[in-house]
């Protein structure tokens, strides 16, 4: 039987937005790879503190906070891995490598070093995907009050946009998409369709959303650079995971306008609810730009919303 191994690896993130790699020393198993900073989860303890432990004895730096963020297994050759991935949210002292070969600040969208360990491939496509989803509500306001929001947040910061028109038909939707594509683009944003593979693609947008009702019916991934889907459950988090999705967007956190009187989680029950799954998860409902930190205190990847994306115009 393969040897069940836990380990604790952490997300060290700069101002800038790059993070830290470090290259597996001469001698050790995958010797000349990339990896996250960290190591082994040792008996009685929890991966947190193990993180702690690792980070102090690899880079000599004394870490204040950690905020879980996903969990992956890997079968290798010497062991069966189970990483648990933190994103280190306060650290101090200088860097003194211990342990790697190198060290390097790398960027998720243009990564200069390589390879990484065969596990951490999803890894980094995750930290691709921006921490704050707008959701277009564009039949309730108007295309054209929706695009002219759009513009407006882009030239802020937003980098991820989820077209989400139930009520639009199929042509205005196609019509609507194509230009929320458009005018992202040059802003880099990355662009999901809700509910419909086809116009996703047609539209030349990089993924699609899936609701929660075409997630439980789904038999094979679409062939969209980009997979995400609404759960409400932890069964329906269970199956995005199981179906090999990039994201899922968890709520409501909140109430809120759009399905007033729906049950909600709080924070509590947002951590619970996305526990140890291997993709990154959005808190929605209810949400602004300053519960940013609260729930990726949770273990949120970000924070989705649809009033609360939008500046108003
Ligand atoms: N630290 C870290 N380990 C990772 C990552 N991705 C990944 O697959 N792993 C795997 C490789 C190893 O099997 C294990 C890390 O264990 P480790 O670095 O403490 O130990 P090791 O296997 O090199 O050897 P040792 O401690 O027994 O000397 O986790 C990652 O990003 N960071």
């Amino acid at each position: 039987m393969t040897k069940r191994v836990d380990v604790a690896a952490g997300v060290i993130t700069r101002t800038d937005g790059r993070f830290l790699l470090g290259q597996r020393a001469p001698g050790t198993f995958y010797a000349g790879y990339w990896e996250f900073p960290g190591g082994k989860v040792e008996p009685g303890e929890s991966p947190a503190d193990a993180l702690i432990r690792e980070l102090d004895e690899e880079l000599g730096i004394r870490v204040r906070k950690v905020r879980p963020w996903l969990t992956r297994e890997h079968v290798y050759e010497h062991a069966h891995v189970r990483l648990h991935f933190f994103d280190v949210a306060e650290w101090e002292g200088e860097l003194q490598d211990h342990v790697h070969s190198a060290l390097s600040w790398e960027r998720s969208d243009a990564q200069g070093v390589g390879p990484m360990l065969p596990a951490n491939g999803p890894i980094l496509k995750s930290l691709r995907l921006p921490r704050w989803m707008g959701i277009t509500h564009a039949a309730e306001i108007g295309v054209a009050r929706q695009l002219s929001q759009i513009d407006d947040a882009l030239k802020q910061d937003l980098k991820l946009i989820q077209v989400r028109e139930p009520s639009m038909s199929a042509a205005d939707l196609t019509a609507f998409a194509g230009e929320v594509v458009r005018v992202a683009r040059p802003h880099g944003a990355l662009v999901m369709v809700n509910g419909d593979a086809d116009i996703a693609c047609e539209v030349g947008a990089d993924g699609v959303h899936l609701p929660a009702a075409q997630l439980r019916t789904l038999s094979v991934r679409p062939e969209c650079d980009w997979v995400g889907a609404s759960c409400h459950t932890r069964a329906e988090l269970e199956c995005a995971a199981a179906r090999g999705l990039d994201y899922a967007v968890l709520g409501a956190v909140f109430p809120t306008a759009t399905h007033p009187g729906q049950a909600t989680l709080g924070w509590g029950g947002f951590g619970e609810l996305v526990r140890g799954l291997p993709m990154p998860v959005f808190a929605l409902g209810g949400l602004a730009r300053a519960d940013m930190d609260d729930a990726r205190d949770a273990g949120a990847h970000g924070v989705a919303a649809i009033r609360g994306s939008w500046i108003q115009s």
